[in-house]
């Protein structure tokens, strides 16, 4: 798939005092898992608050192609699933545009069954690694067929009966976590998936509220083992969906980083699988207050009050980068207003997202002004108290490589650097944060 017409550029300009109370759209992590668990149940799920972002949606045209029905009604999504084990044969390649998380965790759930199913996505994600997905799911009976190194297309044909497996995952990553676990729904007995590093538990906490038999067991050393019984019955559930703490992310720096600035984000899902964001910037010296904290449908929530904020530079731990891995790029713009240098470890994952978001962070912090040191997996900034000389007195423009996060992230910067910020394409923000442009200028932000 291809984007329709031609980049959009956008340029963000140094703003006064950001001010207001927003709301944030819904998680796209669990707005996926809402689909297509929801999808795949027993009876009707019925969904509130889900983010109705572009990769969101095409999980939801996938899970439709497939025999899910899915409407809308007033403000709540009503599906009615399937059954587990009853997914039809997709008749056309399941499209899923920019996104990984969708790609990925529908290739585990429909690749074990004994048909044909090929995904295919845009030019971004037909660049992304999939072998990473594809190796258990061959170790599972699983015939491929995909292009050079692994990437899409894919054709998918399962066995007749798929071999439960125990899995260990090689890299920090919930897709992978979720794409086995999600091919171990369709097979007979237990499938085993070991995780050493702990990331975002989605999947198991949502399964298991859909009725799945689901365990997970932590050892000393923080290693999970998740065991989940295949071909059990799920039921469909309603669901609340949170506020997305990745997107909240925009928001809360240009709060931190405009001079004035008291923004109130409400309804923030507060899940500590996600939270290294909120307790980096608190250790840089953020202002922000977790206000309300409560628990909604199993997940915490918070209210977050967000100031302006004068940061300094700190070293963030490799071991934080699975609570924060999207947050990245807008870190290293909050680090280029820090006093001193901040230093960021354990980046390799970040090589392999929507783009290179190690190399397209580091081209764009330098266009505007920004002193950085690329590593094969760091990234250093160095930053510029009050953004100074920041920023682009020329035409230049960020290249986003068809990334939303990049986006949305030099777009921030321009809010409080002395100079504008243009990036070439601010269409991607659409795949995850519709409501951007209009939640940022509501607060203030002068971004056209
Ligand atoms: O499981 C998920 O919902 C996600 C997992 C992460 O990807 P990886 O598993 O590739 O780290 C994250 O970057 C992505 O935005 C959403
Ligand atoms: C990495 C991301 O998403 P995905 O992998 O689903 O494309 C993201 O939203 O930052």
């Amino acid at each position: 798939m291809s984007h329709s017409g031609n980049p959009a550029p956008a340029t963000a300009r140094k703003s006064e005092n950001l001010k207001g109370t927003v709301r944030i759209p819904g998680d796209k992590s669990i707005s996926h898992r809402s689909f297509m668990f929801g999808g795949l149940a027993a009876g009707e799920t019925r969904i509130t608050g889900l983010l109705e972002g572009e990769d969101v949606i095409n999980t939801g045209k996938a899970m439709a192609a497939m025999g899910a029905k899915i409407e809308k009604v007033g403000e709540t999504w009503i599906i009615n699933g399937t059954g587990n084990g009853a997914l039809l044969a997709p008749e056309a390649p399941l499209d899923f545009g920019n996104a990984g998380t969708g790609c990925r965790l529908t290739m585990g759930l429909v690749g074990v069954y004994d048909f044909a199913s090929t995904f295919v996505g845009d030019a971004s994600l037909t660049s992304r690694p999939m072998g990473r997905v594809l190796n258990p799911l061959r170790e599972m009976g699983v015939q491929v067929q995909s292009a050079d190194g692994d990437r899409l297309p894919v054709t998918l044909h399962g066995p007749k009966t798929p071999n439960p497996i125990t899995y260990r995952v090689p890299m920090a990553s919930a897709q992978v976590k979720s794409a086995v676990l999600l091919a171990g729904l369709n097979t007979p007995g237990i499938t085993t998936v070991i995780e050493p590093i702990m990331t975002r538990d989605h999947t198991e906490k949502m399964l298991q509220g859909f009725g799945a038999n689901l365990t997970v067991e932590t050892d000393a050393q923080g290693v999970r083992t998740i065991r989940l019984e295949g071909r059990g019955k799920l039921t469909g559930q309603v669901i609340d969906v949170p506020g997305d703490p990745s997107s909240t992310a925009f928001p809360l720096v240009a709060a931190l980083l405009v001079p004035g600035s008291d923004v109130t984000i409400v309804n923030v899902l507060m899940n500590p699988t996600r939270t290294g964001l909120i307790l980096t910037l608190q250790e840089m010296g953020a202002r922000i207050e977790v206000l309300n904290v409560r628990n909604a449908g199993g997940e915490d929530v918070a209210d977050l009050r967000v100031q302006f904020s004068e940061l300094k530079g700190v070293s963030v731990p490799a071991d934080r980068a699975p609570s924060m891995i999207d947050e990245y790029p807008v870190l290293a713009v909050a680090a280029s207003f820090a006093e001193g240098k901040t230093v960021m470890d354990g980046l390799e994952e970040l090589r392999v997202k929507e783009s290179d978001r190690l190399a397209a962070v580091a081209r764009g912090l330098e266009l505007n002004g920004v002193q950085c040191e690329e590593g094969e997996t760091s990234l250093v900034v160095h930053g510029v108290p009050g953004g100074k000389g920041l920023g682009n007195r020329s035409d230049g423009q960020v290249k986003t490589h068809l990334d939303h996060r990049i986006a949305m992230s030099f777009l921030v910067m321009g809010l409080a650097s002395e100079h504008p910020v243009t990036v070439d394409d601010a269409r991607m923000i659409a795949t995850s944060f519709p409501e951007f442009m209009d939640l940022m200028t509501g607060l203030g932000a002068r971004i056209g």
